[in-house]
């Protein structure tokens, strides 16, 4: 079905970011709460770079005192992103690529660094090193994407014919 961004009543995505009230950087998820519960904190930011120290709560341990590895996937995607969101608030990430080095630890301050590696039009290339008193641990690239206009309402549109029909499941494409 072809899709009208001018039919949608309302625009999602015209959604801006806002400082949280202890001035952070936050998600949907941690917005309320005020804290990234990821355990993300912004501790240097230059033009193109961005350094965060970082802390595995206990709660996203994976093995006896060592992350799991999709605490430290979330953590890269939410470095990578805000590396660029400083420049461009639009962004999505459509790949995220982490090679684990070694196992990362919970409760230790770590390091972080995010840089912007790439810009052309809506792409977005950016690379980061997680490491532990100078040791790489982790390491990530994720290609981003300036979202287009209408990105959330397309989704919810495309989501709503997907709804339950009296002729059954995704009776529409
Ligand atoms: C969840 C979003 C969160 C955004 C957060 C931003 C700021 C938050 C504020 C403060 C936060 C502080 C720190 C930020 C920390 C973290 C940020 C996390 C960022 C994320 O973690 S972000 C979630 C994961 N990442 C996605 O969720 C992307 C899903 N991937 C796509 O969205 C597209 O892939 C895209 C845009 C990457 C490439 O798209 P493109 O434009 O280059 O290519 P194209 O147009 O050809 O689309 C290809 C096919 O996707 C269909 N398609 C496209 N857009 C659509 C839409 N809106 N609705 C329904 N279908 C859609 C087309 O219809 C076509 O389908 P088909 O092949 O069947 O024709």
């Amino acid at each position: 079905m072809a899709e009208d961004p001018g039919a949608f009543a309302e625009d999602p995505d015209a959604f801006t970011i806002e400082p949280s009230p202890s001035g952070r950087l936050l998600c949907g998820g941690c917005a309320p709460h005020d804290v990234c519960r990821l355990g993300v904190e912004i501790a240097e930011a230059r033009d193109d770079a961005v350094r965060f120290e970082v802390v595995c709560p206990p709660f996203w341990h994976g093995g006896p005192g060592v992350a799991h590895g999709g605490w430290t996937a979330a953590v890269f995607d939410d470095a990578l992103n805000i590396v660029a969101l400083r420049i461009e608030p639009r962004l999505v990430t459509k790949s995220l690529a982490v090679r684990y080095l070694r196992p990362v630890p919970v409760g230790r301050p770590m390091d972080l660094l995010a840089r912007i590696e790439r810009h052309s039009g809506r792409r977005w290339e950016v690379s980061a090193e997680m490491t532990l008193t100078g040791t790489p641990l982790a390491t990530a690239r994720a290609e981003l994407r300036t979202r287009r206009p209408h990105h959330f309402a397309r989704h919810e549109a495309w989501l709503a014919r997907r709804s339950p029909s009296p002729n059954g499941p995704h009776a529409e494409s």
